[in-house]
């Protein structure tokens, strides 16, 4: 039997099974990877510039054939998919531009004494080869976050994405080839975690990029020693209603980042604290739009909540959900499954203290509190090992600026969801929800080294 299958999370389908790459794989791939930092050095930032732009215009050609591979081994809709390359093109695009914009600074030595005459130059210059490592649920934009910024920085990239990724990161790798990417700058792998975290500790890997879960993130921290680490990981973001706030803005976007890709995305909507002011105008209004919204076959153009990635994820929120009626939390919509599917769900009086809202709830399910004081919601969100993003909706600028400052999180939109990102904006969290920052500019620092000439 082949050591991987993967699934259509939809239909139960075997698309294809394969054997894991090896550990001989990843010792060919490094030793590729190190010559091919020769002709990364030999080509210039604008070359590196236009193999990305030609990247950018392949990911639109080949859009619809990209989307339902996403839609097939993740069971996105295919709608969500679609975006997921609109997205892709972006940070393609993105990385093609700050590519040529890599600048550093030249600073003069009299800022101190003892009186000299020198002038240092700072210029930014790639770590080596990166390890990057993808999550599941956004298989070709998480990906282009880490390919594109590194090679925009000159590095090599060893690509490891999830293995029911398999065939959407094939066809990835295989355009950027296309585009223009070598082999030896480029190369696509998916060994078992023995031999993936004999690549992690591998001397001649001077960074891991990775995105997903904390009990992976510590694991490669433990193996990979003394090297640049870049971890974008869990969240338990918040969406806060204000009594002044627009409650049907504030539903449509508990709608679109909480049930979009069936709740499976790190800054997705998880956790909603309403104002008991409109908690019963807001929860009528959520209930109402999440009854209306078309659930079954992510093929569908009009299916809004597809499947859930596995049948252990939704064994898992399911048991969550259940777990919290029994401490008392009350079910206003949904609540159902059929296979990987669990409907939409809204549940009101939640406790705090259970799993659902105590972590990170991966799945299409909304536990609504209510509040009564800033210092009261500031307290329940910042009560969390995560702090990825935040959302508020209010038309007070005085409290947006005070929940800036207060809650432990790496953005705050002001009118809408923890789930906004806009691929050229910097991206991540504090606490346990990562090292560091993503966003084409910060991400091509992040894989980068200051080297400094005085004369
Ligand atoms: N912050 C972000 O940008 C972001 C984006 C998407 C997902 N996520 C997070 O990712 C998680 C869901 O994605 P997932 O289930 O694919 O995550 P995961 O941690 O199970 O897997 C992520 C990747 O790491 C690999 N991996 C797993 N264990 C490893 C180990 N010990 N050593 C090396 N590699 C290992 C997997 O094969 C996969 O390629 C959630 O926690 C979600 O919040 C974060
Ligand atoms: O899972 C989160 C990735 S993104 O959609 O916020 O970029």
């Amino acid at each position: 039997m082949a050591d991987y299958q993967i699934l259509n999370p939809y239909s139960g389908a075997l698309i294809e099974e394969f054997d894991y790459s090896t550990r001989e794989d990843v010792e060919r791939a490094i030793a590729l990877l190190v010559e091919g930092r020769r002709r990364q050095e030999a080509t210039p930032a604008f070359e590196r510039s236009n193999t990305l732009l030609r990247l950018a215009q392949l990911l639109l050609e080949r859009k619809e054939q990209l989307a339902a591979l996403i839609t097939e081994e993740t069971g996105k809709t295919i709608s969500d998919s679609r975006v997921e390359i609109d997205r892709a093109y972006n940070t393609a695009i993105a990385s093609a531009m700050e590519a040529r914009a890599i600048n550093g600074e030249a600073l003069d030595s009299d800022a101190y004494p003892p009186q000299r005459d020198n002038i240092g130059v700072v210029l930014w210059k790639p770590l080596g080869t990166i390890l990057c490592i993808t999550p599941f649920n956004f298989p070709i934009n998480i990906a282009l976050h880490k390919i594109g910024p590194a090679y925009a920085a000159g590095n090599t990239i060893l690509f490891k994405p999830g293995p029911q990724n398999k065939r959407s990161a094939e066809l990835l790798v295989e355009l950027c080839y296309i585009a223009g990417m070598d082999n030896s700058v480029l190369q696509l792998l998916i060994p078992d975690i023995e031999a993936t975290s004999h690549a992690v500790a591998h001397p001649q890997v001077q960074a891991i990029n990775f995105t997903g879960g904390t009990a992976a993130a510590n694991a490669i921290a433990a193996r990979a020693g003394y090297k640049k680490l870049l971890f974008e990981l869990g969240g338990n973001d918040p969406l806060i209603v204000m009594p002044d706030g627009d409650l049907n803005a504030a539903v449509n976007a508990a709608i679109n980042q909480r049930f979009a890709t069936a709740g499976q995305r790190c800054t997705a909507a998880k956790r909603l604290f309403v104002h008991c002011d409109v908690f019963a105008a807001f929860s009528e209004r959520l209930v109402s739009a999440t009854e209306r919204l078309k659930v079954g076959d992510p093929s569908e153009d009009d299916t809004f909540v597809g499947p859930l990635i596995h049948s252990e994820a939704a064994d898992g929120v399911e048991r969550r959900i259940h777990a919290a009626v029994s401490a008392g939390a009350r079910v206003l919509c949904g609540n159902k499954r059929q296979g990987n599917i669990l409907w939409p769900t809204v549940l009101a009086h939640v406790p705090d203290n259970v799993e659902l809202v105590a972590q990170e709830t991966f799945g299409p399910v909304i536990p609504l509190r209510a509040f009564e004081t800033i210092d009261e919601v500031v307290a329940l969100v910042n009560n969390s090992p995560f702090g990825l993003q935040a959302g508020v909706f209010t038309q007070n600028l005085t409290l947006a600026k005070q929940l800036y400052n207060r809650l432990d999180v790496g953005l705050l939109a002001v009118n809408d969801g923890p789930g906004f990102r806009a691929e050229h904006f910097p991206f991540g969290g504090v606490k346990e929800s990562g090292v560091g920052r993503e966003g084409v500019r910060y991400a091509i620092r992040e894989m980068s080294y200051q080297k400094t000439l005085v004369f």
